[in-house]
């Protein structure tokens, strides 16, 4: 055993595996994770998502393999004392029905011994980052709130012990396509969590790109390709990974390429209307068009101008390195520009 170190990883999975009798549901998984990174445990229903999570905080025991939490194997520990430190969300929620909003988020801090103003504290600016103003929702009782309130609750009960480790499994899967894109915006926006080691289950492909700084995809319990979006995007491993990300590659392309990608591929444009959106280079071309248009292109199969109407013409580029605004594209020059680099990226790829 591993002595705790602050340089160590903040998770680090060794050769991990789970069998149920003849059943070999995690096969040998290995990865590091840095703390304030976001893993995404990524693949087709019933490949080994959840029990590869719940091996992270013991509730389920591995078969073989370890796992370390910032240097210490998670066997040293008592699974009360581990959880403890290790935020955990699912998609059922698991709120308490007969507490409050406001006990049901103060529950952990409780258990650790936290003064009650301080919980009281922490619950409030909580419930109001995750815009549950606390004035009308922290007496209310579970079953008086929405699907999407009630996720909310659980991730500000998840929040509130502060503890520097997350687990989400599916934490938006109970919730309609709109709340679902909503919440995970408000998710990303979270000041809280982008400080936090996020390991979040899901078999969404555009919300696994959305919140990944790298994603784990499995197939079978083994770990087809660990990477950053972009790479299991133009890089797959293998046919597997490939074939995964078929039937949504324009939506994911979208999100992945980002205007810096654009640039050898774009011309100085003429001076664009002083009320024309100024995005950032780090802007994705998926933020790009909607900024152009009116059309929904998130899901589309194929971008068809002549449907989308036209919201601004023309976007500036905004970066110092650039010179102020020395980019003013429209609709037609970022389609363009987008298929060079799709183009360059595509010839890249070795498989
Ligand atoms: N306690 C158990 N006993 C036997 N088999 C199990 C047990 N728990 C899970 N499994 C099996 O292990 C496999 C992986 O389950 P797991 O829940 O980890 O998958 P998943 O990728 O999270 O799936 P989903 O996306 O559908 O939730 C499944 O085939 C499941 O039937």
């Amino acid at each position: 055993m591993s002595s705790p170190s602050s340089t160590a990883p903040a998770i680090r999975v060794q050769n991990l595996s789970k069998h149920y009798g003849d059943l070999a549901v995690v096969q040998d998984v290995s990865f590091e994770l840095a703390a304030g990174e976001t893993l995404v445990l990524l693949g087709p229903s019933g490949c080994g998502k959840t029990t590869l999570l719940k091996m992270l905080n013991r509730l389920i025991e591995p078969s073989a393999g370890t796992v370390e939490v910032n240097g210490q194997d998670v066997r040293a520990q008592q699974p009360e004392q581990l959880r403890r430190g290790i935020g955990y969300v699912i998609q059922q929620v698991g709120l308490l029905p007969h507490y409050t909003v406001a006990e049901n988020v103060g529950i952990v801090p409780r258990l650790l011994g936290h003064t009650p103003s301080d919980i009281a504290q922490r619950t409030e600016a909580l419930l109001t980052r995750l815009h549950l103003p606390p004035e009308r929702f922290a007496n209310q009782y579970p079953q008086q709130l929405s699907g999407g309130q009630q996720q909310r609750v659980g991730l500000a009960r998840a929040l509130t012990a502060d503890p520097p480790i997350i687990l989400l499994d599916e934490p938006f899967g109970a919730l309609d396509p709109i709340t679902r894109a909503s919440i995970r915006h408000e998710f990303q926006e979270l000041e809280e969590l982008r400080r936090k080691t996020v390991v979040l289950v899901t078999h969404d492909v555009v919300e696994a790109f959305e919140l990944a700084d790298r994603i784990a995809l499995l197939d079978s319990g083994r770990v087809q390709q660990l990477g950053t979006p972009r790479e299991l995007l133009f890089q797959p491993a293998n046919d597997f990974v490939r074939r995964f990300f078929a039937a949504e590659r324009l939506g994911l392309q979208l999100r992945t390429l980002r205007l810096a990608d654009l640039l050898p591929f774009l011309s100085v444009g003429p001076v664009a209307p002083a009320d024309a959106p100024s995005l950032p280079l780090s802007a994705t071309v998926q933020e790009a068009l909607e900024y152009l248009t009116n059309g929904d292109t998130a899901h589309s199969a194929a971008i068809d101008l002549a449907t989308h109407n036209i919201k601004h013409q023309r976007i500036t580029i905004n970066s110092n390195d650039l010179g102020a605004g020395k980019y003013h594209i429209d609709l037609p020059q970022l389609m363009a520009a987008f298929g060079e680099a799709l183009q360059r990226e595509e010839a890249a790829c070795k498989l």
